[in-house]
């Protein structure tokens, strides 16, 4: 499996806190990769790094095999990284389909160009795209009247409107139902299994992740303290001391599993 994105030694300091420690991974094409830890952890730091928002201390990060340092923001999103956030970016007073179209407008760099007849530009692309994540019967629906679970999924129609290779998704189900979250990340996990899109997120919830991650890193005080399919995570005893002393990891998601 061919690596998307790789980093080595990936460290970032704010005086003398020590976010994130010599940070090394690989995630591959089509891999939902967690990355997981307790709050402050250094997962918000490291996707900011990753993202081009944070300017790393030391270490490398390459995205298919190209060396992302001195890089901002929009030219890493320009290379196909997209990205999802924990505070939903989409406009209000527009409708559903046109949140995607504008997406697919700035994706095709035409913004400037066809301002006077926008509203039909990409429209089919745009339905394709809410159908994917089971959006096309509210198309024509203001943002502002959405519940919350459907904010998300429209987010993330407008993260594929980008064709990005790599998407990363900061806490995508915070703030939502369980049920909702399960069905967000099932939704996440068919679309890298039928697009071969490879997915960074962070989850506080161990439900979702150890229901659909591939794989999951575990960063403590800044450090990677495991990497590792689902089963060795749960069975490691590091991963379990980090998580033992606040009570939450392991109960709650095997409640879940026989739920
Ligand atoms: N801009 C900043 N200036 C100073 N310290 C910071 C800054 N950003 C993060 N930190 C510190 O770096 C450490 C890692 O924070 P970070 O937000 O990356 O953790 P996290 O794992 O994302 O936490 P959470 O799960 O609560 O979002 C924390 O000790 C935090 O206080």
């Amino acid at each position: 499996m061919s690596i998307v994105l790789e980093t080595q030694g990936l460290s970032k300091s704010f005086g003398a806190i020590k976010a994130v420690s010599d940070v090394s991974f690989a995630l591959h094409k089509g891999e939902l990769l967690a990355m997981i830890g307790p709050n402050g952890a250094g997962k918000s730091t490291c996707f900011n790094m990753l993202m081009g928002q944070l300017k790393p201390t030391a270490g490398t990060v390459w995205l298919n095999g190209q060396d992302l340092a001195g890089l901002g923001p929009r030219q890493i999103w320009r290379m196909g990284v997209g990205r999802t956030f924990q505070i939903t970016g989409t406009y209000a007073s527009m409708t559903v389909a046109e949140n995607v179209q504008m997406a697919l407008i700035s994706h095709h760099r035409r913004v400037f160009s066809i301002l006077p007849y926008a509203h039909r530009l990409y429209r089919d692309r745009a339905l394709d795209l809410l159908n994917l994540v089971g959006m096309a019967d509210q198309a024509d629906r203001h943002c502002a009247v959405l519940a919350y679970g459907d904010l998300k999924r429209l987010e993330l129609a407008i993260a594929l409107a980008h064709e990005p290779s790599l998407l990363l998704m900061d806490e995508p189900t915070a703030g939502m139902a369980p049920r909702e979250r399960i069905a967000l990340m099932q939704l996440t996990a068919d679309i890298v299994r039928d697009r071969g899109v490879s997915v960074l997120f962070t989850e506080h919830d161990m439900d979702v992740v150890f229901a659909h991650a591939h794989r999951v890193m575990v960063l403590n005080r800044g450090q990677l303290i495991a990497d590792g399919t689902v089963d060795q995570i749960r069975n490691d005893p590091r991963v379990q001391e980090v998580y033992l002393g606040g009570g939450t990891l392991f109960h709650a998601a095997e409640e879940g599993q026989h739920a």
